[in-house]
C-alpha cells in the first residue's frame, strides 16, 4: 500500500472492502451492493496493485479495466487542477488538508451511447448482434484474442455470420539493396489483402550482384515483384520498383524476366537449405535499445548468420572446396508487441514492474499471451520461393515451437531448426566454464563494431531480461537451455 501522508487506515479499510468485492469467487449481487452508503467514500489514490489484483479475478470486466482516466492537468482552471510539476513534500508536522480532488474524465462514451451506435452499425453492415457481446462495441478494447477462452459461443455464431475472408494474397511492391554491417541485403516491402501493415523481407543471397557469375543455388527473387503488372508498364517502372537483375547501377539496369521465363537453378544436395527467420517487429528492442528483451539483437544476429559464407564442395572437383555467399531471408512483421500493440505492450511493461511476467501482464490487459499469426509470413514465405512446395525447403532460425507449428500448417516445408542463444547467455556460460570464446560471436568489441548502425551493436544482458527470457522458456515452452541448465552441464 502506498504511504501517502494523507493516507488514513479508514482508506486502508475501505481498499480491503473493495478488494473483496473485487476478487470475491462470484460477481456481487446481494442487495448489500444496492445498499446507499454500503461502501464507504473514499479520496486517497487507489492502490496500483490493488487494480492489479482485481484485473487477473475473472469478474471484472475488461470494460472497466480499459477505461483511461486522467486529471484534467491540461486545464488550470478545471475543477481540481494541479500542477504536479510544483509539488513539495510535506513538512513533517504540517497539518494535513485534504489534496484538492482531482477531476477524472473517461475517454470512452457512456456504455449506453455505444451500445447505439454499434447497433446503428450493425444494422448499417447487416450483421446481427448478440445482445450477450456488448464488450464488442468498445472502441478501445483490444480485439478478443482466438485463443481466448472468454469467446462465447454466441460470439462465434455471429462471428461464422460473416462472409469468408478472400484467399489471402500478397504483392511484392518494392525492392532495394541496402548495405549493411553484415553485408549487402535486399529490402522487399509487401501489401496483402489481410492487414493494411507493409511487413518486409530482408534477403540475404548477394550472388545475385555478380551477375556474370554462374549460379550455383537458386536466387531468392519474389514472384510478384518480378511479374509484369500491366500491359503499359515500362522497363523504368519496373526497374524503379526494384524489377531488375544483377547491380543497379548508372551503367547497368536490366530488368528481371517474369518468373515464368526465368531458367530453373537446379538445387545442390551439397549447399545447405536457405536459412530463415521470422522476427516480429520490436521498436523498443530495436530502435531505442531496449534491454528489456532481445529482439534488437536477435534481428542483428539473425543478418548476420545468414550472411555467413559456406564452405562446399567444389561442384566441378569435390576433392576441393568452394566459399559461396550467404543465403536467406528475415521475414519482418509487423506484429509489435507479439501482436499486441506497441500502446498495450507499454501498459504491460509497467504490468511486468509491478512483478508480473510477460505473459501474465498481456492477459491482465484482456490480450492472449501471443497474438501473433503467421499466415502473411507464410505467403511471403511462399511469393519468395522459400520453403514452397517443390523447393528444398529451409532451416528456421527460432527456438519458439508455436511458430514452426504455424508455418508448417502454411504449408511451409522446414528442414532444420536453427537455436537462437542470447549473446549474454553464450558469454557467460563460456565465461562460467572458463572457455576461450574461439570461434562463438559474442566477441564484444568485434559485435560493437560490426553492428555500429543497430542500437549498441554488441549483447543485450540485464536482470529484466534474464525475467523474460526465463519466462519464455518456462512459460511459453521456447527450446532454450536455461542459464541455470546450462552451468549444471
Ligand atoms: N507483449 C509483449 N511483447 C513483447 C515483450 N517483449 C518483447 N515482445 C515482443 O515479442 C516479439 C518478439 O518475440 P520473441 O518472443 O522474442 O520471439 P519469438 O518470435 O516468439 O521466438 P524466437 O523465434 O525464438 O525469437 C516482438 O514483437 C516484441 O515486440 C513483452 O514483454 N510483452
Amino acid at each position: 500500500m502506498p504511504h501517502h501522508a494523507d493516507y488514513s487506515v479508514e482508506d486502508s479499510l475501505a481498499d480491503l472492502e473493495i478488494l473483496d468485492l473485487l476478487t470475491a469467487p462470484e460477481p456481487p449481487s446481494s442487495p448489500e451492493l444496492h445498499k446507499k452508503q454500503a461502501y464507504k467514500r473514499r479520496d486517497a489514490d487507489l492502490d496500483p496493485l490493488l487494480l492489479a489484483a482485481a484485473a487477473s479475478y475473472g469478474h471484472v470486466t475488461r470494460n472497466h479495466y480499459t477505461h483511461d482516466f486522467f486529471p484534467a492537468v491540461g486545464d488550470p482552471r478545471a475543477e481540481g487542477a494541479y500542477d504536479w510539476t510544483k509539488w513539495q513534500p510535506e513538512a513533517p508536522g504540517a497539518r494535513k488538508e485534504r489534496k484538492p480532488r482531482l477531476k477524472y474524465e473517461s475517454r470512452q462514451a457512456p456504455r449506453s451511447q455505444r451500445l447505439k451506435q454499434a447497433e446503428l452499425q450493425d444494422k448499417e453492415n447487416g450483421s446481427a448482434r448478440t445482445a450477450t457481446s456488448p464488450l464488442g462495441c468498445a472502441d478501445n478494447l483490444p480485439s478478443p484474442s482466438p485463443k481466448s477462452p472468454t469467446t462465447s459461443p454466441a460470439a462465434s455464431t455471429s462471428q461464422s455470420l460473416l462472409p469468408p475472408s478472400p484467399e489471402l494474397e500478397v504483392k511484392c511492391m518494392a525492392r532495394t539493396r541496402v548495405p549493411t554491417p553484415h553485408g549487402p541485403v535486399f529490402l522487399h516491402l509487401y501489401h496483402n489483402n489481410r492487414d493494411n501493415k507493409e511487413h518486409l523481407a530482408i534477403v540475404v543471397d548477394p550472388a545475385q550482384l555478380q551477375e556474370d557469375a554462374p549460379s550455383v543455388a537458386p536466387h531468392i527473387r519474389s514472384r510478384t515483384l518480378d511479374a509484369v503488372w500491366s500491359e503499359t508498364e515500362t522497363e523504368m517502372d519496373r526497374i524503379t520498383r526494384g524489377a531488375y537483375v544483377g547491380r543497379l547501377s548508372k551503367d547497368s539496369q536490366k530488368p528481371s524476366q517474369p518468373p515464368r521465363q526465368r531458367a530453373d537453378v537446379p538445387t545442390s544436395d551439397a549447399i545447405p537449405s536457405p536459412l530463415v527467420r521470422i522476427h516480429s517487429e520490436c521498436f523498443t528492442g530495436e530502435t531505442i535499445g531496449s534491454m528489456r528483451c532481445d529482439c534488437g539483437e536477435q534481428l542483428d544476429e539473425a543478418i548476420r548468420q545468414i550472411a555467413q559464407p559456406i564452405t562446399i564442395p567444389s561442384p566441378s572437383d569435390p576433392t576441393h572446396t568452394v566459399t559461396i555467399p550467404g543465403r536467406g531471408a528475415v521475414i519482418y512483421m509487423r506484429q509489435e508487441g507479439r501482436g499486441i500493440g506497441l500502446l498495450s505492450k507499454i501498459r504491460a511493461y509497467n504490468l511486468q514492474d509491478l512483478g508480473h511476467d510477460t505473459v501474465t501482464a498481456n492477459l491482465m490487459l484482456g490480450h492472449g499471451a501471443d497474438e501473433r499469426g503467421y499466415a502473411i509470413a507464410g505467403a511471403i514465405m511462399r511469393d519468395l520461393g522459400l520453403g514452397a512446395d517443390g523447393t528444398e525447403g529451409v532451416r528456421l532460425l527460432t527456438n519458439n515451437p508455436d511458430k514452426i507449428q504455424a508455418l508448417e500448417k502454411e504449408g511451409i516445408r522446414i528442414v532444420e531448426r536453427v537455436p537462437m542463444v542470447p549473446r549474454s547467455w553464450q558469454r557467460r556460460q563460456h565465461s562460467k566454464l572458463g572457455e576461450e570464446l574461439v570461434g562463438v560471436h559474442v566477441h564484444e568489441e568485434d559485435e560493437r563494431g560490426r553492428g555500429a548502425t543497430m542500437i549498441g551493436g554488441g549483447e543485450v544482458y540485464g536482470e529484466d531480461l534474464d525475467k523474460y527470457l526465463r519466462t519464455k522458456v518456462l512459460r511459453m515452452g521456447h527450446m532454450l537451455p536455461l542459464l541455470s541448465d546450462l552451468s549444471d552441464a
